[in-house]
């Protein structure tokens, strides 16, 4: 049932930074209270290239991206994020390597300004090795934070709450971004003009992005590679060019 592969189509448009592995995953399981709810779980991600993590709702996806910087599952095997196996670490020294989240419900502070949400995350970050993220190069990249930098989180749409979330994990001075459902809630228009524009920008600045998403068309469209999850294991793993061949797979385990 499980797969372990490492998948290596690149799109002609990547990054032109080398493609070193960011991230390694070998023989990886996660769960909750004694109770795995995935085990054999290997892939890796490149820099500069977007990962799709896909499959169906309560299949561990979220379990899986929360375990890389050890938010909540228990977590075993080996997890090498640039290099360094991150397994028993705490999140505060992993999130230093240089990896954000940005959560399933994107966890904004709404009593605060985009602003003052944007330097909180500033205020937790690295010192040294920046990657060059300043709260001007965010005003720059998403033009619509800059025009409503002093307004209240709480009165942003649901495009501008997600920029707001992606933009706080990359002030962390994260080079690895894993955007967990950033479509959830928002509509078709609002997908396309905020979520699918940055992603595509933030990868050709050399963002490695892991895309956790229900909404495969657009994943697939989005993504370089992709692994598929399914009764507690990674029952596809390959480019995204190949999964979006496989109507098999997309009908068996994606219920496209
Ligand atoms: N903190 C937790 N404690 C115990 N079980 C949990 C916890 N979080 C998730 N689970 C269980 O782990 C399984 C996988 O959940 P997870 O949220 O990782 O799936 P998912 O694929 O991200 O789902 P969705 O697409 O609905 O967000 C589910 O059975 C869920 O009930």
């Amino acid at each position: 049932m499980t797969a372990t592969a490492t998948a290596t189509a690149r799109r002609p448009d990547a990054a032109a930074a080398p493609a070193e592995d960011v991230i390694e995953v070998q023989g990886m399981a996660a769960g909750y209270d004694g109770a795995w709810i995935l085990e054999d779980i290997g892939f890796t991600a490149r820099r500069g290239e977007v990962l799709g993590v896909l499959g169906r709702n309560g299949v561990g996806k979220s379990t899986l991206v929360n375990g890389l910087l050890n938010l909540g599952p228990t977590v075993t095997g080996r997890v090498l994020i640039k290099g360094r196996d991150v397994v028993g670490w705490p999140t505060h020294r992993i999130v230093r390597l240089g990896i954000g989240i940005v959560p399933q419900g994107r966890g904004i502070f709404g009593n605060l300004t985009v602003e003052d949400n944007l330097r909180l995350a500033l205020f937790g970050a690295r010192a040294t090795a920046a990657n060059g993220w300043t709260l001007e190069r965010v005003y720059d990249s998403f033009a619509k934070l800059g025009q409503r930098r002093h307004v209240s989180a709480s009165a942003l749409s649901g495009g501008e709450r997600q920029l707001l979330a992606m933009s706080r994990a990359l002030l962390t001075q994260a080079d690895i971004l894993i955007l967990d459902e950033p479509t959830e809630g928002l509509a078709p228009m609002v997908v396309e003009e905020v979520i699918v524009g940055n992603i595509r920008s933030l990868r050709r600045e050399g963002v490695t992005v892991i895309l956790v998403e229900q909404n495969i068309a657009l994943a697939l469209d989005l993504a370089d590679q992709a692994i598929v999850l399914s009764d507690g294991g990674i029952v596809f793993c390959g480019s995204a060019d190949t999964l979006k061949q496989r109507e098999d797979i997309q009908n068996e385990y994606l219920g496209v």
